[in-house]
């Protein structure tokens, strides 16, 4: 952390600015070297200045300085926004790197204000999160967990934890005190207690995953029946081609969506069926591939016709996976067995809101941690259940009697399991892991 990084944090396209962030002990010192002009250096000050690599002004530019620790890395930066070009933001850059500066690896700043204390891992990962947010709900859940909402609950475990573990070890101290019966039971409903909540944060993980990854929604059925024009009402765009000839759609199609500001992997396929063309027979397999890793499958029939003339059966569903039927072309007639089902008409327009709420309801049903904010993801998802297995086999043991000093190493691998969570304890794996993830420049 000696050295002195720089870095573009916008993306490297034409636009009205960019931004280049300057982070370490030399950011001020290589600065002046640059400037002709010099500038005061009071902290979260701005300043307009030109920049000049030797004899060639490079640009006029904004800078703003941050003094040490009171910056977002907690080191000395400064900030340049120069003029959106590429070229000229190469410019610059060399010209730090040419004094001494280096190239940030991604997430390098982030890893430097999480190695400052100014933010916890679990924030840090939140930082990620919400740069990449497609959708409102991933954002707000990012924001959240921004904020420390997960490090708060995970410091109030660890609080707990701490002193569960002084209990066990004063009374391993002096075992000539017996534990008292009351202090034993309240020392094991605490651990039982800690255990759920822990469980609860684990069990968050999969609608992190879909708040993360979008929710795979797949339209299947059979040729003709109306996934394309299913896919394009949803889409409220005119996005894949739909005809009158069976076999239309051969490939997969996916675009990605909010629904009720939920991120969503929608995906239109191949109708199914037994393909001569080899192209259509390549289609139908992708289609079976994306039926596979479906979240929730819509399978799609014709609402005049009898639910078992539909050769289209939808394989097995997998334990998280969910199935929504829809009958389509409810304007042309609804067979007397479809009553119960959601007729639609995608040329009416007719049961289109009613897509629009069960698509909803399924999509909560599949995401039920959305609206309580914070999903963990699967980092943060295995110390968690690695802390709930040591409690577990800590409640086993002093509900057998076993000895003190078993119960109090489980409770300390616990600890360590929390801890690790919110990288009080990391290893250079883990933290290579987390922030090489991240974008260059932040
Ligand atoms: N120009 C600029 N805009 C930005 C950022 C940035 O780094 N630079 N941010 C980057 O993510 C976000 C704002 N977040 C920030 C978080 C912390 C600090 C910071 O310097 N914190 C100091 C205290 C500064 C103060 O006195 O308020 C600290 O925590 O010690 C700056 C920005 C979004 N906009
Ligand atoms: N009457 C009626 N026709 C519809 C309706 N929805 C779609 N169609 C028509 O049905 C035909 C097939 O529609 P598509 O959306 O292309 O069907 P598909 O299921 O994607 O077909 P493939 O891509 O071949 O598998 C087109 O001519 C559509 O205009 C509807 O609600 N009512
Ligand atoms: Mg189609």
């Amino acid at each position: 952390m000696n050295d002195t990084i720089a870095a573009l944090a916008t993306p490297a396209a034409p636009a009205a600015l960019a931004a280049i962030r300057v982070s370490g002990p030399r950011a001020r010192e290589i600065t002046d070297l640059l400037l002709r002009r010099p500038v005061s250096w009071l902290p979260q000050k701005a300043w307009h200045r030109e920049i000049w690599d030797d004899e060639q002004k490079l640009d006029d530019v904004v800078l703003l300085y941050w003094r040490q620790p009171r910056s977002y890395t907690g080191e000395e930066m400064v900030e340049i926004f120069c003029h959106g070009n590429p070229l000229l933001v190469d410019r610059i850059l060399t010209a730090y790197f040419s004094r001494g500066a280096r190239a940030a690896l991604p997430g390098e700043f982030t890893q430097r204000a999480f190695l400052h204390g100014k933010l916890d891992l679990t924030q840090a990962e939140a930082i990620a999160d919400l740069i990449h947010a497609g959708s409102l709900r991933s954002l707000a859940a990012a924001q959240e967990a921004k904020e420390g909402l997960l490090g708060r609950k995970l410091a109030e475990a660890r609080a707990t934890l701490l002193e569960l573990v002084a209990h066990a070890e004063a009374y391993l101290d002096f075992p000539e005190e017996d534990l008292s019966p009351e202090v034993g039971e309240d020392m094991l409903r605490r651990i039982d207690r800690l255990r759920s909540e822990l469980l609860g944060l684990a069990g968050t993980a999969p609608t992190g995953r879909l708040l993360r990854e979008g929710i795979l929604v797949v339209l299947a059925g059979c040729p003709n029946v109306g996934k394309s024009s299913l896919f394009n009402a949803i889409l409220r765009q005119n996005r894949a081609i739909v005809s009158p000839h069976p076999g239309t759609t051969r490939d997969t199609i996916e675009s990605i969506c909010q629904i009720h500001g939920y991120p969503v992997r929608l995906i239109d396929t191949a109708g199914h069926r037994t393909a001569e063309h080899p192209v259509e027979a390549e289609g139908v397999r992708r289609a079976e591939e994306a039926l596979r890793s479906a979240d929730l499958i819509v399978h799609v029939s014709v609402a005049p016709e009898p639910p078992a003339s539909d050769p289209f059966l939808p394989p097995p569903l997998l334990p998280h996976q969910r199935l929504l039927r829809i009958a389509n072309k409810a304007d042309l007639g609804i067979h007397p067995e479809r009553r119960s089902e959601l007729c639609i008409s995608t040329i009416t327009g007719e049961g289109l809101s009613e897509v629009d709420r069960l698509l909803r309801r399924e999509i909560e049903a599949l995401a039920p941690d959305a609206a309580a904010g914070g999903a963990v993801n699967a980092r943060q998802e295995a110390s968690l259940r690695r802390a709930t297995a040591a409690l577990e086999r800590a409640s086993v043991a002093f509900r057998t009697g076993l000895a003190c000093e078993l119960w109090c190493l489980e409770l300390r691998s616990a600890l360590q399991a929390v801890g690790e969570v919110m990288g009080l304890v990391t290893s250079e794996e883990i933290l290579d892991e987390v922030f090489r993830r991240f974008c260059i420049g932040k």
